[in-house]
């Protein structure tokens, strides 16, 4: 390093000798230089290949979220996939689970795991909302003994390399991008994870030997401007009220096409509002709860006359068993090599709670369980992508995947605010 330190920073400092001795000099000098600057250049190489890309932190712009796929590999690498994915029950199943860093995908991952399937987790830990809470949750899955691949669902060679170590026999494509009112500040993240993603993923399922059956997240903002309550697997979608809704939309189309040619098992889950603990901050009654113990005022949406907004909460634990329930009902995909073979399933679910509750009937319930007044605004429901009710029918789901939510709105508040709690050291620390 000294000699790079000694050497003259620009070649006009360099005076041209002329004898004999002092070219000898400038061309030994002129060796060292080249070899050390090449010594510097290579560990400049080195270090930028080797240092792992999560020691940085990840962009906030979508198109640069995906890390390169030669950063994975290695034994070690391959040995913790191997050991994650390893199925250690009795006809249990080996699962990747995108978006296990997420709320649902922790959740979906651990109970797994518990049961004895294998499980590998695929996040890209974007920074959507407070990246150190998805960490959290990485913390707690790993203790259980899922493995977590930093990555991207878009990063088609690192999706084909996790296929070639565990050949997983399902898929529980969670990763997504959430919520429905940042699509009108960030709209090509939509686009990015919601549509790309999915068909790269679907493009590495088709492709795989054996195929596997794919369990993904929709949404209840399918059924947009629907005024038909409840809302049914048979209604149309047609009228998205958000760019969220319609990539949710465009996805179970997508879905159909790669059943219908390829011959993958597909199963959507249309999920109404999902809450409980370790759940998303950009959630009302999670950043409520935030905003309560601060003393801050929350802004409460009504409809034009005075008009009631109202949710179907659904309890974690409840949308937990319809996503087993699902991946257990899975038909296996019918083709191989990316041909089909056969007719294969394509199913669409509710997985609701039957039961809306108006946004300001859940604020009292958190008044009661935080003690504290929460300063209300009310205000009206914004032209950004809401809508004024959801309400699943979910007899299909009843039917088909024995599932029957079990946890009210209040008793799973109440485990929520329990978590928040701790989690967050008795508001003293809070949510970002
Ligand atoms: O079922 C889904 O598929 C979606 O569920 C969730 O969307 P939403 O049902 O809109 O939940 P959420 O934002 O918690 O707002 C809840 C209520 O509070 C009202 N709301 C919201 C914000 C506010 O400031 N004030 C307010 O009254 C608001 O009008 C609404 O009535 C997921 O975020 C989404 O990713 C998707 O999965």
């Amino acid at each position: 390093m000294k000699h790079i330190d000694n050497a003259p920073s620009t070649p006009g400092k360099f005076k041209i000798e002329k004898s004999p001795y002092n070219r000898l000099r400038l061309h030994s000098s002129l060796a060292k230089l080249t070899f050390w600057s090449l010594v510097f250049l290579g560990l400049i190489f080195v270090f930028f290949y080797r240092s792992p890309s999560s020691s940085s932190p990840l962009p906030s712009d979508p198109s640069r979220r995906s890390l390169s796929s030669s950063s994975y590999g290695g034994p070690n690498f391959e040995k913790r996939v191997r050991a994650s994915a390893k199925i250690r029950s009795r006809n249990g199943i080996s699962v990747l689970v995108t978006g296990a860093a997420g709320f649902v995908g922790t959740h979906v991952s651990a109970a797994l795991k518990r049961r004895g399937d294998g499980v590998l987790g695929l996040d890209n830990f974007n920074d959507y909302y407070d990246p150190s809470l998805k960490r959290a949750r990485q913390a707690l899955l790993e203790r259980t003994g899922v493995y977590i691949v930093e990555g991207d669902i878009n990063d088609v060679s690192l999706l084909k390399k996790l296929f070639d170590i565990a050949p997983f026999t399902h898929v529980m494509h969670l990763a997504a991008q959430a919520g429905v009112r940042y699509a009108m500040e960030n709209p090509s993240s939509y686009v990015h994870s919601n549509i790309a993603g999915l068909v790269s993923l679907l493009e590495v399922c088709k492709n795989a030997n054996p195929q596997p059956a794919i369990v993904w997240a929709s949404s209840s903002s399918v059924y947009g401007l629907n005024t038909k309550v409840p809302f049914s697997e048979r209604d149309k979608t047609d009228q998205p009220a958000s760019l969220y809704a319609a990539t949710k939309k465009a996805g179970e189309e997508i879905a159909h096409t790669y059943n219908h040619i390829y011959g993958l098992s597909l199963t959507g889950l249309r999920f109404f509002t999902v809450y409980g603990p370790w759940g998303r901050p950009d959630m009302a009654y999670f950043f409520f709860t935030r905003d309560i113990l601060k003393g801050k005022s929350i802004p409460i949406f009504e409809a034009a006359n005075h008009g009631t907004v109202a949710r179907d909460f659904t309890y974690i634990d409840d949308i937990v068993k319809g996503c087993l329930a699902a991946l257990d009902t899975a038909e296996k995909s019918t083709g191989s090599g990316g041909k089909k073979k056969g007719p294969a399933q394509l199913r669409v679910f509710n997985l609701g709670n039957t039961s809306p509750v108006p946004v300001s009937d859940l604020v009292s319930i958190l008044e009661r369980l935080l003690k504290v007044k929460a300063k209300r605004l009310v205000m009206k429901l914004p032209r950004n992508g809401d809508v004024q009710f959801t309400h699943a029918n979910i007899s299909l789901a009843q039917r088909e995947l024995g599932y029957k939510p079990t946890t009210d709105l209040q008793m799973g508040l109440k485990k929520f605010v329990r978590w928040y709690l701790s989690y967050y050291g008795n508001g003293k620390k809070s949510a970002q």
